[in-house]
């Protein structure tokens, strides 16, 4: 068997076509959705990621503000800029590049923003909702991997699914999205016990772990026909890379997502979906 690629590339155009005709709808009545960048330090896949961001915005018509403030910024003065980005009327989104340097705080960063603009869906209040299936604002990959799999018809009621991660960004909100989904969901990490045990009795294997010193998924881990879904985005041999080699898995699986091209533009894709939506939210409007 060889598999179907999963082409991130193809399903986040797919969004984004939705995601223009929903700014248009906006904008005549009277609303520019606008989303606020913060980019902290010099960590050049943040910068790359930001900028990808910035151009899908355009790409569909949605407003930024990219603030860039000195890598030594305290953790004051960029609590009181998310301060003046909650205030401000024309930002609908905001959203904080993570990781951030050592001497910020990620959780005291992000639950300053107004879980109304929160385009990441970190805030405890929209974590909250997503545990009991009533979030709008949902995190960007998580959602973006459940839109890849209805892109693709990809089964999950019933269906054994592992979760190779446990972030707050990734591995905890999928969780809760595959649950809603109905599929039985394992979540794996850094301790626990035979994991290819459980990743050959998965007919999903999600895997996000990001570092080719320490795991790399192989055939040898997947049961025939599985489906792979690569979150991971590391570097290996001097390229871009997610846990497992795309060319040496697709052969044992139905579908297989790859790195680059995957996951990734599903995530700035679904950014702009809840920039949107986020938007509408702000003046009371159904989308
Ligand atoms: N505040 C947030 N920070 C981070 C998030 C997030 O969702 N919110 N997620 C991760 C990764 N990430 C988003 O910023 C991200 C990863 C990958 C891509 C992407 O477009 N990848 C492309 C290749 C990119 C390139 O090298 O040109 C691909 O995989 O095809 C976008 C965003 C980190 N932090």
């Amino acid at each position: 068997m060889t598999g179907v690629k999963i082409d991130g590339i193809e399903v986040a155009k797919s969004i984004k076509v939705k995601v223009a005709e929903i700014v248009n709808d906006l904008k005549s009545k009277g609303i520019s959705p606008c989303l606020a960048t913060v980019l902290v330090g010099d960590n050049p896949a943040s910068a790359t990621y930001v900028r990808n961001k910035h151009k899908a915005c355009e790409e569909v018509g949605i407003l930024t503000k990219d603030h860039t403030p000195p890598t030594d910024i305290t953790q004051d003065e960029l609590n009181k800029l998310i301060e003046k980005l909650n205030a401000d009327e024309t930002v609908h989104g905001i959203l904080v590049q993570l990781p951030l340097p050592s001497h910020l705080n990620e959780f005291n960063t992000t639950t300053q923003i107004l879980p109304e603009k929160d385009v990441d869906g970190l805030t405890p209040p929209n974590v909250g909702l997503l545990s009991i299936g009533k979030a709008m604002l949902v995190a960007c990959t998580p959602s973006g991997i459940i839109e890849m799999c209805k892109y693709y018809n990809i089964e999950l009621e019933g269906k054994n699914v592992v979760i190779i991660n446990r972030s707050n960004l990734v591995g905890k909100p999928l969780y809760h999205l595959l649950l809603q989904n109905n599929a039985t969901v394992t979540t794996c990490h850094s301790k626990t016990k035979d994991l290819k045990k459980i990743c050959l009795d998965s007919d999903i294997i999600i895997t996000g772990v990001g570092n080719r010193e320490i795991f790399k998924l192989t055939p040898d881990m997947i049961k025939e026909g599985a489906v792979v879904i690569d979150v991971a985005t590391t570097r290996h041999e001097g390229k871009l890379a997610g846990d497992a080699d795309y060319a040496e898995i697709i052969e044992k699986t139905s579908y297989a997502s790859p790195v680059p091209g995957g996951v990734g533009p599903m995530t700035v894709a679904m950014l702009l979906k809840n920039t949107v939506t986020a938007a509408a939210i702000s003046k009371g409007i159904d989308i």
